[in-house]
C-alpha cells in the first residue's frame, strides 16, 4: 500500500505520539456498559499495538470524572444528565485541547458519542479551520428541540454548531464548527427533525445509499474533496463503532443494520491516515455489556484494529 507516500504530517511533533484519552463516560445515553469501553479497549493491548506500529503512547489511566448523584442533576427540559456530560465533556475539550496543542495525537475511546462535543471542541480551540469527518449510522445532531429521546448522544454535533436553544448549563460550548467544515458517512438511522437540520444547513452527508451506489473509495474521496478540497486541513475523525453493521460491530447501543462492512470501515481509517492530515481521532460506542462474550470481543477487537488503522496500520 502507500505508506512510503503518506506525507509527514505538519501538525504533530517528533517522535510521533499517542496520546490515549480514556473516557469511561455513559451519561450521554441510557445503557449501563458503554462506560467500560475504553477499559476493554486498552485490556485488549491497544496500547502495546499502537507502539509496536512506532508511536510513542503516553496512557495517564483513564479519566476520573466528577459524579453528579441524579438526584442532583433533573433534565433540564428533555436533556438527560445534563451537568455531569456539560461538565464531563468539558473536561475532556481541556485535555484534548492540550494535547493537540503539544502536538500529540489525542485518542479519546469512549464511552458514549456526547465525548465528542468535549473532544471536538478541544480540537477545534487549536485549529480553527480543521474538519470533521463523523463516521457514524446516526447524525447526533438532534437540537434539545427536535430530540425524541432526550439522550445527549444524540446530541454533540448541534451544540458545536451552535444550533437550537441554548441551555446555560452548556455555555461553554463554543460554536466553533461551521457547516461547511463537517462531512457524515455511513448515516442510516437520521430521526426527521435531523435531516430537516442537515438539509437547511448544506450540511454533507453520505448515508449508506452514497457507499452502496459509489463505493467506499469514492465516497471517501468526495468526503475529503468536500471538506478538505486543497488537503491542508487538519482533520477530526469521530468514529461512532456503529457506522459498522452489527455483524462486524454487535457490541453497541445503538445498533442498526445495514451498516459498513469490516473493510470499508477499515478503508476510511486507511485513507485518512494516508492523508498526514489525522490530528485528532475518537472511537466511540463500544459497550462491552451488549451481547454475548465472542461477539463483545469481536467488537472490542475491531474497534482496536479501526484505531490502528488511523494510525497507519497497512495491509502490505
Ligand atoms: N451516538 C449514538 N449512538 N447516537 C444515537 C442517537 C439515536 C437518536 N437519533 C437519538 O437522538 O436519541
Ligand atoms: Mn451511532
Ligand atoms: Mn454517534
Amino acid at each position: 500500500m502507500s505508506s512510503p507516500e503518506t506525507p509527514k504530517p505538519k501538525w504533530l511533533s517528533e517522535p510521533k505520539t499517542a496520546a490515549i484519552v480514556g473516557c469511561p463516560f455513559s451519561g450521554g445515553q441510557p445503557k449501563p456498559g458503554v462506560d467500560q469501553g475504553p477499559i476493554n479497549l486498552v485490556e485488549a493491548g491497544l496500547i502495546s499495538q499502537l507502539s509496536e506500529l512506532g508511536w510513542q503512547v503516553k496512557f495517564d489511566g483513564h479519566h476520573q470524572f466528577e459524579e453528579i448523584k441524579a438526584s442532583d442533576d433533573p433534565p433540564i427540559g428533555v436533556l438527560k444528565n445534563p451537568r455531569l456530560v456539560s461538565r464531563v465533556t468539558q473536561s475532556v475539550a481541556e485535555v484534548v485541547s492540550s494535547h493537540v496543542k503539544r502536538g500529540e495525537l489525542p485518542v479519546t475511546l469512549g464511552g458514549d458519542h456526547s465525548l465528542a462535543m468535549g473532544t471536538i471542541s478541544g480540537t477545534l480551540s487549536q485549529y480553527p479551520d480543521a474538519c470533521v469527518i463523523w463516521v457514524d449510522a446516526h447524525a447526533d445532531i438532534n437540537t434539545p428541540e427536535t430530540t425524541d429521546s432526550g439522550n445527549i448522544h444524540g446530541m454533540p454535533v448541534s451544540f458545536l454548531l451552535g444550533l437550537g436553544s441554548k441551555i446555560p448549563e452548556f455555555s461553554w460550548v463554543k460554536p466553533l464548527l461551521k457547516p461547511g467544515q463537517l462531512v457524515y458517512i455511513g448515516l442510516r438511522d437520521v430521526d426527521a427533525g435531523e435531516k430537516r437540520i442537515l438539509r437547511e444547513n448544506g450540511i454533507k452527508s453520505f448515508s449508506m445509499h452514497e457507499v452502496d451506489k459509489y463505493g467506499i473509495g469514492k465516497v471517501v474521496e468526495m468526503a475529503l474533496d468536500h471538506v478538505n478540497p486543497q488537503r491542508d486541513r487538519p482533520i477530526h475523525l469521530s468514529f461512532d463503532v456503529d457506522a459498522l453493521d452489527p455483524s462486524v460491530a454487535p457490541s453497541t447501543g445503538t445498533p442498526v443494520r445495514g451498516g459498513l462492512t469490516f473493510r470499508e470501515g477499515h478503508y476510511i481509517c486507511e485513507a485518512i491516515y494516508e492523508t498526514g492530515l489525522l490530528i485528532a481521532l475518537d472511537l466511540m460506542e463500544v459497550n462491552p455489556s451488549l451481547a454475548d462474550d465472542v461477539s463483545v470481543q469481536q467488537t472490542v477487537a475491531v474497534g482496536c484494529s479501526l484505531v490502528r488503522s488511523a494510525l497507519g496500520e497497512v495491509l502490505l
